[in-house]
């Protein structure tokens, strides 16, 4: 299999946050989602980020991926501060270096599963170059849907859907994939395969892949777990145990 050298698993770091502060409204109104984050995500591994209801994960991850702007701080992904472009600047970075996956998998419903991975490319006007149909075969062979490719979204399992659109955000080689509860749609058997091909994905092709989710046994497929409560990261650890994640998340852990 072919391992991609990004700039980013070159530099180690493909996200970092300083004094990362979000405030939603005003007054009486105001809620502080995050109150002073700072983080470091190294380039190649798997962090998933869990936390309490209303903990600010979500919030965290719109920050990182420029889908939101924080109130103070600084976010770089890929070396890039993302608080210094423009809008236009910043739809084209995302488009660029980032790969998101969602819970309810967003594909496309006209167009079949070999479309809807193309599509990144095609509104990035890339070259079909040899490089990219490399990438196009790589992606498509470590997630086994090769024999899926001419089938459109309805035609899938919802565990195909998603090996799709997670091939979607693998192809155009981000310095980072944003999973947000990936597997939330998802039975046991496909989440564990899903979860599976996230950990591949960092294995054999060097990527970075953040995952918010509310679920241990998802967590457990990480390289590193944040957990967030109220604003902050109250624990960082690598490789937990699911005892010690329960630990954390109950406030064990500092
Ligand atoms: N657009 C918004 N306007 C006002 N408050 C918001 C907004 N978005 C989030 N919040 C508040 O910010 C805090 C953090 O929310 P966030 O969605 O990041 O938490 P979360 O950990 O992702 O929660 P969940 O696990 O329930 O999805 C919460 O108190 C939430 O109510």
């Amino acid at each position: 299999m072919t391992q991609t050298a990004t700039s980013s698993v070159l530099s180690g770091t493909a996200a970092r946050a300083r004094d990362l502060t979000k405030t939603y409204g005003r007054g009486s109104t105001e809620v502080h989602a995050l109150r002073g984050v700072d983080l470091d995500l190294p380039a190649g591994r798997f962090t998933a980020i869990m936390g309490p209801s209303g903990s600010g994960k979500s919030t965290l991850m719109h920050c990182l991926a420029g889908l939101d702007t924080p109130t103070g701080g600084e976010i770089t992904v890929g070396g890039q501060h993302l608080q210094t472009l423009s809008d236009t600047a910043l739809t084209r970075f995302r488009r660029d270096h980032i790969g998101f996956v969602f819970q309810a998998f967003n594909l496309l419903p006209m167009l079949t599963a070999r479309q809807n991975i193309w599509l990144p490319l095609d509104l990035a006007r890339s070259r079909a170059d040899d490089a990219t149909r490399r990438r196009f075969d790589d992606v498509v062979d470590v997630l086994g849907i090769r024999e899926r490719l001419d089938h459109r979204p309805s035609e899938l399992s919802g565990g195909q859907q998603q090996r799709v659109a997670i091939a979607r955000a693998l192809v155009t080689t981000p310095d980072i994939v944003f999973a947000d509860e990936p597997t939330g749609n998802l039975d046991s058997e496909s989440s564990r395969e899903v979860l599976d091909f996230l950990r591949r994905s960092c294995r054999e092709f060097g990527q970075t892949v953040v995952m918010v989710t509310h679920e241990i046994d998802a967590a457990s497929y990480a390289d590193d777990v944040l957990v967030l409560a109220d604003g902050r990261i109250r624990a960082r650890l690598e490789r937990p145990t699911p005892e010690a994640l329960v630990d954390a998340l109950r406030g064990g852990r500092a």
